[in-house]
C-alpha cells in the first residue's frame, strides 16, 4: 500500500532461539526482561511469539506513536481464547473489547456518568466516606492485633465500587470473616491471569480443536461470576429498580434499561470494573504504606501535613487535595511501583508505519511503563524513593507526559484514573490519620523488604502485616 512505501521491515528484535532463551523471564518477569531487551535492541522492538507478533513501546517518544499519533489504529484488544469461552463477553466489555466500537463506547459512557466523572464522584462521596469509616472501625475492633493490610484494602475498595456500580455492599465488612475477601480476592486473580496472560493456545492455532482446558476454565470462573453477580442483577430486574435504596438511578439501573445487554454481559462487565476498582488500587494502596513505613521522615511529613489540614477534626475528603507532599507520595508510588507494568495489551487493528518500520495487523503493542518511568534518561535517581520530584513538577498523572504512564493515555487509556487516586488518598490517609503502624515482634519498619510479584500486575510477593494502634487523639467526639 502506497503509505507504507519506503517503510522497511519489523522492527528490530530478538530471534527465535533468543527468545526461547528469554522465555521463562519473559513469562515471570517481562517488564524487566522487556527492558533487558530494550538496551539491546531499541526503543521500538518486535518479536514472534509461536504465530503473535510482539511489539515493545519502551521510551516515552515511541509510547507517543502507539498511543497519540496511532492512537486509534492502536486502540484494538486481543481476546485471550478463555475469555473467548465465556458466555456473554462479546460485544459487552470495557477492558477487553477487541475495538472501541459500539458497545464500548456505550458502557464507558454509563460508567462516565455513575462512576467516574467529577460530578459522579461528587454525588459518590458519601459512599467513599461511609466505606472508609466502616474500614476505621474494622481496624479500630483489631487494636493491637496483627491486620492483613491488602485484604482490608481489597474489601474496602470492593464496597466502594459495588455502592457505586450496584447499590449493594458486597462484604460484610464488621461481621465477615477474611475468608470471604480472599475467595473473592483470588476470583479476581484467575479471571486476571486467565484472560490477560496469553495461554499456549493462542500462539499456537493449530491447538484450538482440543482445546478442552481453556473451556473448563472459563466454565468454571462463569459459574463464579455468575454467583457474585447473578441475585443482584435478577433481583433488580424482578423489583423493576425498586430494590435500589437510592433516588438517583445506578449503573445497574442503566444497564437493565438500556435492554441491550443480557445477564451474563452484565455480570461480566460488573466483574471486570470490580476488578478494574480494586486490583491496581490495592496494590498501590499497600506500596504507599510500605515506602512510607521504610521512610519514617516522609511519614512524619505526611502526618504533619494531614494534622495541619484536618486540625483534629473528622477527615474530609475535600480538604484532601490540599495535602501537596502526601499527593506527591502517592504519584511517586505510581511511578516506582507502576501496578500494570506493560498497561493492557493493544492490538493493531490495520497495518501501520511507525518510525519507518511495518507494524502488521493484528501484532500485540506492549507500552513498558514501568520501564520507562526507572529510567534514568528521564528520572534523575530513578530506583530511589523520592516524592519531592513531584513537588514542583507539571507532571500529572493524566497521559499527557510520556514519561509517567500508570494509567496508559489515549483511547484506551484508564477511565478510572481520578477515582482510584480519591479512593488512595481516603484510605491511606485514614489509615495514617486515625492510627499508629508498627511491625509485628516489634521489628524495625524500615527493613520491611519490596520485593515484587508479576501476576499481570506487580504486587508486594509477601504480605504485609502489621498491628494498628488508634490515635485517641483524632477520633471525633
Ligand atoms: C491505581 C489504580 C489504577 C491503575 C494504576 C490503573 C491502570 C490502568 C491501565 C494501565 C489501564 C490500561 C490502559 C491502556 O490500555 O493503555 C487501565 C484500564 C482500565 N481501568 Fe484502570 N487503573 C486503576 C484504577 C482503576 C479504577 C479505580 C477503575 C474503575 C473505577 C478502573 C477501570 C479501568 C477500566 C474500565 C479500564 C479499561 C479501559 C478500556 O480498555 O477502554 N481502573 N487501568
Amino acid at each position: 500500500e502506497h503509505f507504507l512505501f519506503g517503510a522497511r521491515q519489523l522492527p528490530p528484535g530478538p530471534n527465535v532461539l533468543k527468545v526461547l532463551w528469554y522465555l521463562s523471564r519473559l513469562i515471570y518477569e517481562p517488564h524487566i526482561a522487556l527492558q533487558k531487551l530494550a538496551k539491546i535492541y531499541g526503543p521500538l522492538l518486535s518479536f514472534r511469539l509461536g504465530n503473535q507478533i510482539m511489539v515493545v513501546a519502551s521510551s516515552p517518544d515511541i509510547a507517543r506513536e502507539f498511543c497519540k499519533t496511532h492512537d486509534r489504529v492502536f486502540s484494538g484488544r486481543h481476546l485471550p481464547i478463555v475469555y473467548r469461552n465465556l458466555p456473554g463477553t462479546l460485544d459487552s466489555s470495557v477492558v477487553l473489547s477487541p475495538e472501541c466500537g459500539k458497545s464500548w463506547k456505550l458502557l464507558r459512557s454509563i460508567g462516565q456518568n455513575c462512576v467516574f466523572s467529577s460530578k459522579a464522584m461528587e454525588t459518590n462521596a458519601w459512599i467513599r466516606k461511609e466505606k472508609v469509616m466502616d474500614m476505621v472501625n474494622h481496624i479500630r475492633a483489631r487494636g493491637g492485633q496483627v491486620v492483613h493490610l491488602e485484604d482490608i484494602m481489597f474489601a474496602t475498595l470492593a464496597n466502594i465500587i459495588s455502592s457505586a456500580l450496584t447499590s449493594r455492599n458486597l462484604f460484610d465488612i464488621e461481621r465477615q470473616e477474611m475468608d470471604d475477601y480472599k475467595q473473592m480476592m483470588a476470583l479476581v486473580n484467575e479471571v486476571i491471569e486467565k484472560t490477560t496472560t496469553l495461554g499456549s493456545v493462542d500462539f499456537l492455532p493449530i491447538l484450538k480443536g482440543i482445546d478442552f482446558w481453556s473451556k473448563g476454565k472459563a466454565m468454571n470462573m462463569y459459574r463464579k461470576i455468575k454467583l457474585t453477580w447473578g441475585h443482584i442483577i435478577n433481583e433488580r430486574r424482578i423489583s423493576n429498580g425498586h430494590d435500589n435504596p437510592r433516588s438517583t438511578q445506578d449503573f445497574l439501573d442503566i444497564v437493565l434499561a438500556d435492554g441491550t445487554f443480557s445477564e451474563d454481559q452484565i455480570g461480566n462487565v460488573l466483574m471486570e470494573l470490580l476488578i478494574g476498582a480494586t486490583d491496581s488500587t490495592t496494590i498501590t494502596t499497600v506500596w504507599l504504606m510500605v515506602e512510607l513505613l521504610r521512610n519514617q521522615e516522609m511519614l512524619s511529613r505526611v502526618r504533619n501535613e494531614l494534622a495541619q489540614t484536618i486540625e483534629g477534626n473528622e477527615l474530609n475528603e475535600s480538604l484532601l487535595p490540599q495535602c501537596l507532599y502526601f499527593q506527591a507520595c502517592i504519584k511517586e508510588t505510581l511511578r516506582l511501583h507502576v501496578p500494570a507494568p506493560l498497561l493492557v495489551p493493544h492490538r493493531a487493528t490495520e497495518t501501520c508505519k511507525v518510525n519507518n518500520y511495518i507494524i502488521p495487523k493484528d501484532s500485540m503493542v506492549l507500552v513498558n511503563a514501568w520501564g520507562i518511568a526507572r529510567d534514568p534518561n528521564y528520572w534523575e535517581d530513578a530506583t530511589s524513593f523520592k516524592p519531592e520530584r513531584f513537588m514542583d513538577s507539571k507532571i500529572g498523572y493524566r497521559g499527557t507526559h510520556f514519561e509517567y504512564l500508570p494509567f496508559g493515555t489515549g483511547l484506551r487509556m484508564c477511565p478510572g484514573s481520578s477515582v482510584a487516586f480519591k479512593n488512595i488518598q481516603m484510605l491511606v490517609g485514614s489509615l495514617l490519620y486515625y492510627f499508629d503502624w508498627s511491625l509485628p515482634n516489634g521489628k524495625d519498619p524500615t527493613t520491611i523488604d519490596t520485593k515484587e510479584k508479576y501476576v499481570t500486575t506487580l504486587k508486594k510477593e509477601k504480605p504485609l502485616l502489621l498491628t494498628p494502634k488508634l490515635r485517641e487523639q483524632n477520633i471525633p467526639s
